[in-house]
């Protein structure tokens, strides 16, 4: 297992609310997916983007990112983000592992630096380093232990789908929540109009 940092971003939602795919959304000119691998690449080794539609995304790798390509595992696809990211760290060797949507335009690559440089403070037994808000963890935007996999595993193998049910399971370290909107969810055209 490397000390590294390797870093997981999320691209196999359906965009339902959004009604046309948000990852190839252009913010400021960049596919918003290109925008946050280009985000991950400035504080990991190498980004994994894990979708079940490695085609459609084919042009927007950066030069540190690779696909994992996810598998229908008894139920259809989508079968949201907590198995994608179980599929995704699966493939994974570095110790820590940075967990990104794909639909976060106002991410700030010195906030992740920061919050990356706080990971040798995090206690042995947390196995994830997140911000916490009012309405629980925000947990893909944050850094998870690679040994959480087998309790990961195991909570979806009795068919729990729920980052906030899995969580309240462990100890998790509070990474200081930005003084700014780089949380910002784009889920809606509402969502996208906000952002011109
Ligand atoms: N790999 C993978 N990513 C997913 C899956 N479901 C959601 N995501 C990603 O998780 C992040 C948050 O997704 P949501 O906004 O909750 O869901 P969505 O499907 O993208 O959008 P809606 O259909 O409007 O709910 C986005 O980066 C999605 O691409 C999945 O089944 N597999």
């Amino acid at each position: 297992m490397s000390s590294d940092l390797s870093a997981i971003v999320l691209a196999g939602g359906m965009s339902s609310r959004m009604g046309q795919d948000k990852a190839l959304i252009p913010i400021q000119g960049v596919p918003l997916l290109q925008l946050i691998c280009q985000m991950a690449e400035s504080c990991a080794d190498t980004v994994y983007v894990v979708t079940p539609w490695e085609e459609r995304y084919q042009h927007l790798l950066t030069p540190k990112s690779k696909f994992i390509r996810e598998v229908t595992v008894g139920e259809s696809l989508p079968h949201g983000p907590l198995v994608g990211f179980a599929q995704g760290l699966a493939q994974v060797q570095t110790e820590w592992v940075l967990l990104l949507a794909c639909d976060l335009p106002k991410l700030e690559v010195k906030v992740l630096q920061a919050w990356a440089a706080e990971l040798k403070y995090v206690e042995e037994d947390a196995i994830a380093a997140l911000v916490c808000h009012s309405k629980g963890w925000e947990p893909l935007c944050g850094f998870y232990r690679h040994r959480c996999l087998p309790s990961l595993m195991e909570y979806i193998n009795e068919g729990g789908r729920s980052f906030q049910g899995w969580l309240k399971q462990h100890h998790v370290f509070v990474l200081s929540l930005p003084d700014s909107e780089m949380l910002f969810n784009c889920n809606t055209p509402q969502d996208l109009g906000l952002l011109q």
